[in-house]
């Protein structure tokens, strides 16, 4: 498997390869040449597989440049009940993303009962270990500089954490995470980790991040890294749990399931995507944002506008707080027909802080063969959906979980499985849920007082120039 750049100027590259590069040379975002496609044999085969076997016949597909037995061995030592743990509901913790039932015919995918409690742990475990096998095998080490809303971050530094060969710069928006995510990251006192909170908003922090991949120089210099979605193998493990999911809600490989996903960046309903490009029987995609809702004014008017950090808002969802979703770039490319040249004309408009509309071209008009819709949730919707969840079903759902269900209550189509990706624990948005329930989430008792922990963060201006010097002075 070759994987190619949606913007067309950079040389096709292996898996290792992407992997430890992040961002193609040419700005643009790495996808596979064709999506391989799955069988109705292969989806009756893997209905009995465990998590880590369906893991691995799913990443064979994309990951050709790692011997088989190796690959199988590296996923197995990730997906283990004792990784993800942290089951609620009365989950299996041996299917690591179990489903929870609402209703008939509704239920939610427990994604976030990893180390750090929310689904970046789904696939960030794997790239952890993925990053020690191939630096092992070449004798390099690497250095990640990471953007986060507030789970990107933890996840990555929990997998990273003591790796001799890795150290993490990771760039958080100064003050917008709540104090359980702001905990988890600044507590960390290993060596290898850096923490730099920035004044401004995520997406401040990911165009640094991009601003610096993009600097060709500096990246081969420092080795520069990324475990950010940009990273293709973060959406290749995500598309696992869409089959996981698919398999646990139906009977048979001819019912059809809806999927709602909670959105940001992008990364998670873009794995989503392509799961259903490559055969699995999904119905609809639900995008759901919160009042950040530049994906929802796209998937509703075909009009994609990027707001500034200005215009975008602090939520009680913060982790979606994101108003520029570098994923995006992936489905375009697939919804213009994999034309570079178009994505280039596209996205110099975007890097330019423009719009762009695709609603009077020709390519709008196939949007509804990728079967995406979308809504918004607002902090007051959210409030209702956690109560409600928490009467009705006796779940107690996480802030971003909610905006989900609230959307994903919106979209239900008679006769078609709905399950909504429950992103977070309750236990990192513990402000709200005490808003909403007036009572605190249960959490690991291993996390326990983590707030009252020594806390190691800088805090910075969002200045490139300064972030690249403190990363070459940290080294
Ligand atoms: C809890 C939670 N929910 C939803 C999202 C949005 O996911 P994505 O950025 O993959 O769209 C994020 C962050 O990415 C998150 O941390
Ligand atoms: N919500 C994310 C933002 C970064 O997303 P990523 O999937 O591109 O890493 C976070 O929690 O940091």
């Amino acid at each position: 498997m070759r994987y190619i750049s949606t913007r067309g100027q950079s040389a096709p590259q292996a898996f290792c390869d992407i992997l430890l590069g992040g961002l193609a040379p040419d700005g643009g975002l790495y996808l596979p040449e064709s999506y391989p496609q799955v069988t109705r044999a292969e989806l009756d085969a893997w209905r009995q597989l465990s998590y880590a076997d369906l893991a691995y016949e799913i990443l064979a597909k994309f990951i050709t440049d790692i011997p088989a037995a190796d690959l199988k061995a590296l996923v197995a030592r990730t997906y283990t009940a004792d990784v993800y743990r942290f089951t609620r509901n009365g989950g299996n913790a041996a299917e690591i993303t179990p489903l929870t039932r609402l209703e008939d015919g509704l239920y939610t995918q427990e994604l976030s009962n990893g180390p750090t409690l929310a689904f970046k742990d789904m696939a960030m475990q794997l790239l952890g270990n993925l990053f020690e096998y191939v630096l092992e095998q070449r004798g390099e080490s690497i250095n990640i500089l990471g953007a986060t809303s507030g789970d990107t971050g933890s996840a990555a530094e929990y997998a990273m954490r003591g790796k001799h060969n890795v150290k993490v710069f990771m760039l958080s928006p100064d003050g917008k995470m709540s104090a359980f995510q702001r905990a988890q990251m600044y507590s960390l006192q290993d060596p290898n980790i850096f923490n730099i909170a920035v004044r401004g908003m995520f997406d401040d922090a990911q165009d640094i991040v991009k601003a610096v991949s993009n600097d060709a120089a500096f990246k081969k210099q420092y080795k520069i890294g990324a475990v950010n979605s940009i990273n293709w193998a973060r959406v290749a493990a995500q598309i696992v749990y869409y089959f996981q999911g698919y398999f646990l809600a139906t009977r048979s490989n001819d019912e059809q399931v809806a999927f709602t996903v909670p959105s940001g960046n992008f990364g998670n309903i873009c794995a989503g995507h392509i799961a259903r490009m490559m055969g699995l029987p999904i119905a609809k995609l639900v995008l759901a944002t919160n009042e950040n809702d530049v994906l929802d004014e796209f998937f509703k008017r075909g009009v994609y506008r990027p707001r500034t950090s200005k215009e975008t808002s602090v939520t009680s969802s913060p982790s979606m707080d994101i108003s520029k979703a570098s994923n995006f770039e992936r489905f375009v490319f697939d919804l213009v027909g994999r034309d570079p040249v178009v994505i280039r004309e596209l996205w110099s408009k975007v890097d330019q802080g423009q719009a762009f509309d695709l609603s009077t071209t020709v390519y709008w008009k196939d949007k509804p063969k990728f079967a995406f819709v979308s809504g918004r949730s607002t902090h007051a919707d959210r409030l209702a959906t956690i109560r409600m969840a928490h009467e009705k079903y006796g779940v107690m759902l996480d802030t971003h979980t909610a905006d989900g269900l609230k959307v994903a209550l919106e979209n239900r189509q008679p006769g078609v499985t709905m399950i909504v990706l429950e992103t977070a624990q309750p236990a990192k948005f513990e402000e709200t849920i005490r808003e909403a329930l007036a009572t605190r989430p249960v959490r690991p008792a291993e996390l326990e007082g983590i707030e009252a922990l020594a806390q190691r963060v800088v805090v910075m201006d969002p200045d490139v120039a300064a972030i690249k010097q403190f990363v070459v002075d940290h080294l």
